[in-house]
């Protein structure tokens, strides 16, 4: 394929005006121009490192020539051979990388939800540069062109700036939850007031402490005497008149209600289930969400609700048949008594899972949910799945500047707990500080972990086996003493290369000391490995030849100055059974 180029010839450099931003990124690092015309005489040939970043094609020739106009013409030729020449990596790891080195990298990762507040371009190009590595948008709200719209700025920005930030899309699910609000932002529950609820549809505006419900067997379900909550606590009411649709209810602890915001109704202290529990778990709005998310190919999808693995095969062998590259990773939200029952079977039979602490504290006792948290994770470090922990993180900041005590507490316990990921809801989707909250995450995170490699403190590390075939268990037991090597030779990092990206969730899994280079082949796994503790992740074309691939990663790495000769390095691969450990040349 070739592309010819206009330049202009008699500037001290060649400029490319058309050439797209993706590619003048890679000219040589980061330069909008190529290298002086006296060392680019017409018909020159010389050969740029350049690739585009969703695509395994690259840039690598440019023709110059003059044509006796005066003007010179550039041809580029894109070809595929130069992909082999080129590795791509988060701009913002690399300025990390070069800045701090190796060792002060962060390993938890960070999921942004995207809502009003951080919909366009420069909000979001605002939370990359802050760290974010997953944008979550929800179904709950705004339409599937809001989101596409969403999508295609993520998309954009990684492309012409060179990010890797992978888009999860989070079904809505069949809770119960109550309307729009007539469309007014919010609404204010006072204690002692009469509110209805009501599962009549009302097609002009809302009667006055009137609450549409989305559950049409809601009014026959609930009793008098009942408690009825809203965002599990936020606000309570108790149920005291039954009148055909209408459930009429006073209120017992004042609060603001949200528009479709969650609800769930209590009777002698426990959660009534009866036919909540027959919802199915993929409404039929989750598969046109779905479907959308398949044709926009986002990189996961977070089902709400889970209460079985059933339901995750199922979708899985929907979502194959229609993706068969296997680009999309399903996400388990553990957010209902069902999920926790079920919690080992959900979690293998998941790419990942959330800790839905927002529902899950509206369907367990609060108290129980730190435990149920601590719980999930260690599951899921045991199963090798990457586990985000989400809602009410920094809740404080969606109105004020500064997280509270408690909530920096709460980060940091995520933290230390090793999770892989970090999440924030309304504190990005609409609050009024979303790059600070992110912001803190980050902080926090980074001391945190710093902490523990100051004060090494390892915790034993108990993993039982999990491997089911021999092949894997033989990648398990590498990676296991490839991260114990290089705890205690102090090595300055793990290179691990791998094309499904298997191998690279074995060692993020040990969570070792120092950050693991992940390279892969693929933009996809690229993205999706972006959500997985301590990986950092590069695309790059290899080989089975692990000699070459070293040299190859090396020289490219050191161009770029993200190492440097000397570095102690251990390196495993998909292709080859071995630990290599060795300095950089
Ligand atoms: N796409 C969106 N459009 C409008 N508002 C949104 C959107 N996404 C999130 N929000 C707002 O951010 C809040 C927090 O987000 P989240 O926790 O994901 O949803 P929910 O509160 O429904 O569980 C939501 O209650 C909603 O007010
Ligand atoms: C993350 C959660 O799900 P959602 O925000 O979709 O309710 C939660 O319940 O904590
Ligand atoms: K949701
Ligand atoms: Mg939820």
């Amino acid at each position: 394929m070739a592309q010819s180029i206009p330049l202009v010839s008699r500037s001290p450099h060649l400029n490319f005006p058309s050439l797209s931003p993706a590619l003048k990124r890679c000219l040589y690092g980061n330069p909008r121009r190529v290298p002086t015309s006296s060392s680019c005489p017409s018909g020159a040939v010389f050969s740029i490192r350049a690739s585009t970043s969703d695509s395994d094609s690259s840039a690598h020739h440019v023709i110059v020539s003059d044509n006796g106009t005066g003007y010179a013409r550039a041809t580029l030729t894109v070809s595929d051979a130069a992909s082999t020449a080129s590795i791509e990596v988060d701009a913002v790891t690399e300025v990390e990388l070069k800045e701090n080195g190796f060792r002060s990298t962060r390993r938890t990762k960070l999921v942004c939800t995207i809502g009003p507040a951080t919909c366009g371009s420069e909000q979001l190009e605002a939370l990359a540069v802050g760290g974010m590595n997953v944008a979550r948008i929800n179904m709950c709200h705004g339409t599937h062109e809001w989101h596409k719209r969403v999508i295609d700025r993520v998309r954009k920005l990684n492309e012409e700036k060179g990010y890797a930030v992978a888009i999860m899309m989070d079904t809505e699910g069949s809770e119960i939850h109550m309307g729009d609000l007539g469309g007014a932002p919010s609404a204010k529950a006072e204690d002692g007031e009469v509110w209805t609820f009501s599962v009549r549809a009302f097609n002009s505006t809302l009667p006055e402490r009137t609450i549409h419900v989305n559950y049409d067997g809601f009014a026959e379900d609930v009793k008098v005497g009942d408690e009825l909550l809203v965002d599990g606590g936020m606000v309570r009411f108790e149920v005291i008149e039954k009148i055909g649709p209408d459930v009429k209810c006073l209120c017992t602890d004042p609060g603001l209600l949200l528009p479709r915001a969650n609800l769930t109704f209590w009777r002698n202290g426990s959660l009534v289930r009866e036919r909540n529990a027959m919802l199915p778990t993929i409404s039929s709005k989750d598969w046109l969400d779905i479907d959308f998310g398949i044709a926009e190919k986002v990189d996961f999808i977070a089902i709400s609700f889970v209460k079985s693995a059933e339901v995750i095969n199922h979708l899985k062998s929907y979502i194959a048949a229609r993706s068969p590259d296997g680009g999309i990773s399903l996400i388990a939200k553990i957010e209902s008594i069902d999920s926790l029952k079920n919690l080992e079977e959900i979690v293998q039979a998941s790419d990942g899972a959330m800790v839905a602490r927002g529902d899950l504290g509206a369907q367990i006792p609060l108290e129980q949910v730190p435990s149920a948290q601590q719980k999930i994770v260690r599951v899921c470090r045991q199963l090798n799945k990457p586990v985000i922990v989400a809602s009410q993180l920094l809740e404080s900041m969606i109105e004020y500047p500064t997280p509270t005590r408690a909530e920096v507490a709460d980060v940091s316990e995520a933290v230390r707990q090793r999770a892989d990921a970090l999440m924030l809801s309304g504190e990005s989707a609409m609050g009024q500080y979303p790059e600070k909250a992110l912001t803190v995450l980050r902080s926090v995170s980074l001391r945190i972990e710093k902490w523990w490699r100051e004060e090494k403190r390892h915790e034993a590390m108990i993993l039982p086996p999990v491997g089911y075939s021999f092949a894997d268990n033989i990648k398990e037991e590498i990676c296991v003493s490839a991260a114990k090597m290089a705890n205690n030779l102090g090595v300055d990092a793990l290179f691990v290369y791998t094309k499904s990206g298997h191998m690279a969730s074995l060692l993020s899994r040990c969570r070792p000391d120092c950050p693991i280079f992940a390279f892969t082949t693929t933009p996809s796994v690229r993205r999706r490995l972006n959500l997985q503790w301590g990986l950092i992740p590069f695309r790059l074309s290899f080989s089975d030849d692990m000699e070459s691939n070293l040299n190859k990663t090396f020289s490219l790495l050191k161009a770029r100055g993200m190492i440097k000769s000397g570095d102690l390095v251990i390196a495993v691969s998909d292709m080859l059974q071995s630990i290599q450990v060795m300095n950089v040349p």
